[in-house]
């Protein structure tokens, strides 16, 4: 089952991977065109309605792929408002192959029956797919009910026009048909429907859900009535012996796009890690290293922020890893744990939902193990993740993120990461996202970006980069230029 947000992202990092939307629509039109060849024999009319997006773009290729019958291809609008590249394109190419093409703007002229009077034996329903919102407008809300009427076969493609390909509902008039042809997943509720539903593999390569892409960075995109807080509050709880380290990921957190970071720090640091930095917000607390006195007032700042990021710079002294204990039990909300505080996870009980990104060494510290190939390493991060009950991102020159689940692959970065600092940063991002997404996605998301900003900061200066040379590139490397 795949929602349309989730497809978008799907599509997307397969264009990244060279495998381009246009010739997806190549398969899916060639996949209706054979649903279609299954129902009516050659000779036999046929009537495409298709509207101005890709699920008429769908339509226009099935065209391409049923010459032997006795086609109608209807748009319904002037082709002037196709709204996408490859619809057009493809619709320009029925008319350069001279295969007879209709139009129709003005609902009143729509009629199923062709020239001659006929009916049609087959209807191929392409008016709306998942770009659809509300109700159908006219003229497709006229040839909706003039194809409920009729008594030809209806195959809709991808989703019954009107229907909301996410939810299963129509908002208004629907297609209600005897079959549909969907893409490369099921859709949400098509099995309720009275109709035989097809899967149709479409190539899109496993590659475009497994490895973390350009399409993961969609659901980041901002929504331009945004407030302050609405991109997430990030508390990270480190520093004592370092002081760095928690600086570098509050610092990653900002520039992954949290509203506000605070860093809640021994009293002994506070005023250097304020010093390194004017935009963070210093939370300081009595001694020179958390200690499980400190814990209450740690869990009453946490529940003030979307997520906590547990780790840099706070070393392993017996207290603070009790301390670390004490919080996580008590704690319900989200955290990111780093560094010396991983060793502490498999031993508690928590509610929290916490992301834990360890390198190879602290994974096997935790209790997990790894493998050079990175097939075996995700099998095994995948069952780990699974017995702890946790999401992993497991950094390496594949970082592995899984919950146990869902298991995805970043296959950024480079070598001159493996400096000092590198993972403080993208502790940072990774609580920035899972502010405002779902934990893996974030982790997914963190791991591709951190890696990317890494690979820019190469391309540029060669090897030789710090840490802090990240902390400018993650705005860009959360961005998707775009493949078209
Ligand atoms: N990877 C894939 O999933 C692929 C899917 N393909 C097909 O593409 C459609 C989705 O295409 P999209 O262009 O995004 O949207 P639609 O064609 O569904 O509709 C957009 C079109 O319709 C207009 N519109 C929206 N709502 C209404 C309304 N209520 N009434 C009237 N008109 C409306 C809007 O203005 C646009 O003009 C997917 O379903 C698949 O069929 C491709 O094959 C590529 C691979
Ligand atoms: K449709």
């Amino acid at each position: 089952m795949i929602t349309s947000t989730r497809m978008a992202m799907v599509d997307r990092n397969a264009a990244a991977l060279g495998v381009p939307r246009k010739q997806l629509m190549e398969s899916s039109g060639n996949a209706v065109a054979r649903v279609v060849r299954g129902r009516a024999d050659p000779g036999a009319r046929v009537t495409l309605v298709c509207g101005r997006g890709n699920n008429g773009g769908d339509a226009f290729v099935a065209a391409r792929f049923l010459e032997g019958y006795d086609l109608r291809v209807v748009l319904l609008g002037r082709p002037g408002t196709i709204s996408t590249d490859i619809a057009r394109e493809n619709w320009t190419a029925l008319a350069e192959a001279e295969i007879p093409t209709e139009t129709c703007t003005d609902s009143r002229n729509f009629s199923l029956e062709g020239e001659d009077g006929d009916e049609p034996d087959l209807v191929v329903d392409a008016m709306l797919g998942t770009g659809v919102s509300g109700a159908p407008r006219e003229p497709e809300a006229t040839a909706v009910r003039a194809i409920n009427d009729a008594d030809a076969t209806v195959v809709s493609v991808d989703v019954p026009s009107g229907v909301d390909a996410d939810t299963g509902e129509a908002a208004g008039v629907a297609v209600d048909p005897d079959a549909v042809v969907t893409f490369h997943d099921d859709k949400p509720r098509l099995s309720d429907l009275d109709a035989d539903v097809t899967v149709a593999d479409i190539g899109i390569p496993d590659g475009a859900e497994t490895f973390v892409g350009p399409g993961d960075l969609l659901p980041f995109d901002r929504d331009p009535q945004s407030h302050k807080g609405d991109h997430g509050e990030v508390l990270v709880v480190g520093g004592g012996p370092y002081t760095g380290a928690p600086t570098l990921s509050a610092q990653a957190a900002l520039r992954a796009g949290a509203d506000l970071v605070r860093v809640a720090c021994p009293e002994s640091v506070a005023r250097e890690v304020q010093a390194f930095d004017e935009n963070l917000i210093v939370r300081s607390f009595p001694g020179d290293h958390l200690a499980p006195e400190q814990v209450n007032r740690i869990a009453d700042l946490a529940a003030e922020h979307d997520t906590v990021i547990f780790g840099p710079g706070l070393g392993d002294a017996d207290e603070t890893l009790d301390a670390v204990a004490d919080f996580l039990e008590g704690f319900g909300g989200t955290a990111v744990v780093d560094a010396d505080a991983l060793q502490v996870v498999p031993e508690v009980d928590t509610d929290a939902t916490l992301v834990c990104t360890p390198h190879q060494g602290e994974l096997r510290k935790m209790g997990g193990e790894t493998a050079d190939d990175w097939r075996e390493r995700a099998d095994l991060v995948t069952d780990f993740a699974a017995e702890l009950g946790h999401v992993l991102l497991v950094k390496g020159a594949y970082d592995v993120i899984s919950d146990g689940e869902t298991t995805r692959i970043g296959r950024t970065g480079n070598p001159g990461m493996t400096v000092g600092g590198t993972g403080d940063v993208l502790a940072g991002v990774t609580g920035a996202l899972a502010s405002t997404q779902e934990p893996t996605h974030a982790a997914a998301v963190a791991a591709y970006a951190n890696g990317r900003a890494g690979d820019m900061v190469v391309e540029e200066h060669g090897y030789g980069l710090v840490a802090t040379d990240l902390l400018d590139r993650i705005p860009d490397a959360m961005r998707d230029e775009g493949d078209e």
